[in-house]
């Protein structure tokens, strides 16, 4: 099916096509490299309640749907790429000139401290999830009514905003497969991964005692799996778009980028917000118009622990936490916007700002997270001159690259104090998100610094997506495996997503958010298109030479069949597992008492053999690092002021293992005693 076919598809009625079109004109106005002039200057929260005319073609006659068309694309410059306009409605233009004194206004480019007022959600009570929309609907029907649209018009939309945000996964897992690289192709290293549908196979070669070699299988099932053929534009369909309605249903939203140096987690990560920004406005101006939405961009980075504000030449900033447990980021500034190429500039901005270092794995690697934000926040009528409260935020965190913690060999202390850091966020970012799937009462945010700031995106109505990324290569096989692995712990040890269900919620889940294979929908040759207008100069010139090198290549255990699989690995038994699962539920029940009796129990059972297996990883990791900070600070050497950090956190992660050990125990009492109460079933039976 090709793209346009797709969004056809993916559009659904009429009405909505109508709606999600820009004008020439919205684009146009542009408020190119203002924000630099006028940052620090206005104050943040002016009065921006007057209905502002964005040119959308809302309801407008003669317009065709938006299209996706390669060629077209090629031809509009800028951010207007992405869509196709036949023609430009009439009755919605503005001149130029009037739009641009609206357009001007220093509102829309302040920059504003993050405070605790911004966060201030108390009149939008957290139990009240999705009805709080109505609140802004009914106060914009009594205040306002849009020329173009109807009170049910625009009830309708928010209702199928609400109907999507229900079916949107809690936590969602897409593995991302970068092509071969120069070096790689170079090195003659193989493509080992091979990809179907959103199962994905790591073909290991080994080596047995007498020197032969054998292939080992490694197999994994995700919710996507994302092939090299796969542009941005896909990444961002099949991971943002269906979460961006919810940000103004209350959500707190969180995207991140996970996998070893240099596997593409910059080059997915990078797209995503500006794609995101240009949903959120299409909707504030259309779907929530004069609703009293704005939004808002910050972008910080946590390097060594600290965290930097990527929008204000790295100032140093400082987290506090208020009596509500409320987490602020004291000095990060946010900046208020309204068009898409801003967003650009800015998170260009930050790009530039962003510290990198150097690794043995790759030159240009970046060694903090960064993360951007984009918050939704609403200003009551008639109440414009207090500051607008968040009603929902989408974070994006490209993180740093997952092996640092591993990376003592080659590299300096810094570097491996680095590391340590960076391998203990990750594994506090895996440990709330299972414990977040897992509605557990106790997050352990402070696991590290990462986690505590995205404490808000943790609690409430919360939706997470995970990419992985990974290199193909052979020589990147042990990498590859250990990002899965993560991947595959933050997926299938949740609650509602186990093992046994995985194999069959994650094709349900494909195919719900695509109409066919990935690589289908796909016109050949769209990897580097679409790419965003303001991706600099080096980076086109970077992208154009990989189009070149990425060639495919036929892997050796494709092209001659010697290397056999020796025999395949746990997750392969899993996936086994899972499907003989539903043979036990089809089976007929003689007795409905006891074959429900023994559902329960082999459920059970299931559920503890993944938990044992899941806290003895958890056991292991934590070890592993405890062990790592002992010799960092034995060679560190570090006056006794230093110890008592290193000691603080030691005892932090220990005491997050002791409380999931305690869950452990609970859950295994209650296993116990469901075992007494089938014991007692079977010999009542007999
Ligand atoms: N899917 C892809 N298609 C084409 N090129 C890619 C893809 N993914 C990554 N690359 C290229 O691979 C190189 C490394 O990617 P990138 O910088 O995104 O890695 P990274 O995981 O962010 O590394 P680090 O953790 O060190 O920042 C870049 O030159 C990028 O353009």
């Amino acid at each position: 099916m090709n793209g346009m076919g797709r969004q056809g598809q993916r559009s659904g009625a009429a009405v909505r096509n109508h709606q999600r079109q820009y004008s020439d004109d919205y684009l146009d106005a542009s408020s190119n490299g203002r924000w630099l002039q006028t940052a620090g200057l206005q104050s943040l929260y002016s009065n921006t309640s007057a209905p502002q005319d964005y040119g959308f073609s809302v309801g407008g006659g003669g317009q065709g749907p938006r299209m996706y068309n390669r060629n077209a694309q090629r031809s509009f410059g800028g951010m207007n790429e992405y869509y196709m306009e036949p023609s430009t409605p009439p009755g919605n233009s503005r001149p130029s000139s009037q739009r641009k004194s609206r357009e001007d206004s220093p509102s829309d480019f302040s920059p504003g401290l993050l405070d605790l007022h911004s966060f201030d959600t108390e009149l939008l009570p957290e139990d009240r999830g999705f009805d709080d929309s109505d609140v802004f609907i009914s106060n914009n029907i009594q205040t306002s009514r849009p020329q173009d649209m109807t009170e049910n018009n625009l009830l309708k939309s928010v209702a199928a905003d609400k109907e999507r945000a229900n079916s949107v996964a809690k936590i969602k897992v897409v593995v991302r497969k970068r092509p071969l690289n120069k070096k790689e192709l170079a090195k003659n290293e193989e493509d080992i991964v091979e990809t179907t549908a959103n199962y994905l196979t790591v073909h290991e070669t080994k080596l047995k005692v007498d020197l032969t070699e054998y292939v080992e299988k490694h197999e994994f099932v995700f919710d996507a799996v994302l092939n090299e053929e796969v542009s941005n534009d896909e990444v961002y369909r099949e991971t943002v778009e269906p979460i961006v309605p919810i940000i103004f249903q209350r959500t707190k939203a969180t995207c991140f980028a996970y996998g070893q140096t240099g596997s593409g987690k910059t080059f997915t990560m990078k797209p995503l917000p500006l794609k995101a920004s240009k949903d959120i406005l299409r909707l504030m101006h259309h779907t929530y118009r004069n609703q009293g939405f704005h939004l808002f961009v910050s972008f910080f980075e946590i390097y060594g622990g600290k965290l930097y504000d990527l929008l204000n030449d790295r100032k140093k900033l400082c987290m506090r936490e208020d009596g509500k447990q409320q987490v602020c980021i004291v000095g990060l500034q946010e900046y208020k916007v309204s068009d898409v190429e801003t967003i650009g500039e800015l998170i260009e901005k930050g790009n530039a700002t962003r510290s990198t270092g150097t690794t043995g794995a790759n030159e240009e690697s970046s060694r903090s997270h960064a993360i951007l934000q984009l918050a939704v926040k609403n200003s009551v009528s008639g109440k414009e001159s207090k500051p607008p409260r968040l009603v929902g935020k989408l974070s994006f965190i490209d993180l740093a690259g997952s092996e640092r913690g591993a990376d003592t060999t080659d590299n300096d202390k810094q570097t491996r104090i680095e590391g340590a850091e960076i391998n203990k966020s990750l594994l506090a970012l895996k440990e709330c998100i299972r414990a977040l799937d897992n509605d557990q009462g106790h997050i352990p945010f402070r696991g590290s610094k990462l986690t505590e700031v995205l404490r808000d995106s943790f609690v409430g109505n919360s939706r997470t997506v995970m990419i992985s990324c990974i290199s193909p290569s052979s020589g990147s096989c042990e990498h590859t495996l250990n990002t899965l692995r993560y991947a595959d712990r933050v997926k299938s040890l949740s609650k509602g997503n186990n093992v046994k269900k995985d194999t069959f919620s994650s094709t349900l889940n494909l195919k719900e958010s695509t109409t066919g294979p990935l690589t289908s929908a796909l016109p050949s040759g769209t990897m580097f298109e679409n790419e965003p207008a303001w991706v600099g100069r080096n980076e086109r010139e970077e992208v154009d030479a990989s189009e070149e090198i990425f060639e495919q290549r036929k892997p050796s255990w494709k092209k001659n069949g010697k290397l056999e699989p020796f025999r395949t690995s746990v997750a392969v038994e899993n996936v086994q597992k899972s499907n003989n699962q539903p043979k036990w539920k089809d089976m007929p029940k003689a007795d409905s008492h006891n074959s429900n009796s023994d559902d329960d129990l082999n459920e059970l059972l299931q559920e503890e053999e993944d938990l044992i297996s899941a806290h003895r990883k958890q056991v292991e990791e934590t070890m592993n690092i405890v062990r790592m900070e002992m010799n960092l600070l034995v060679e560190a050497d570090q006056p006794g002021n230093h110890l008592d950090g290193y000691i603080s956190r030691l005892n932090a992660i220990l005491s997050q293992k002791a409380a999931a050990i305690y869950q452990l125990q609970n859950h295994l009492v209650h296993f116990q005693k469901r075992l007494k109460e089938h014991n007692v079933l079977i010999s009542s039976s007999d």
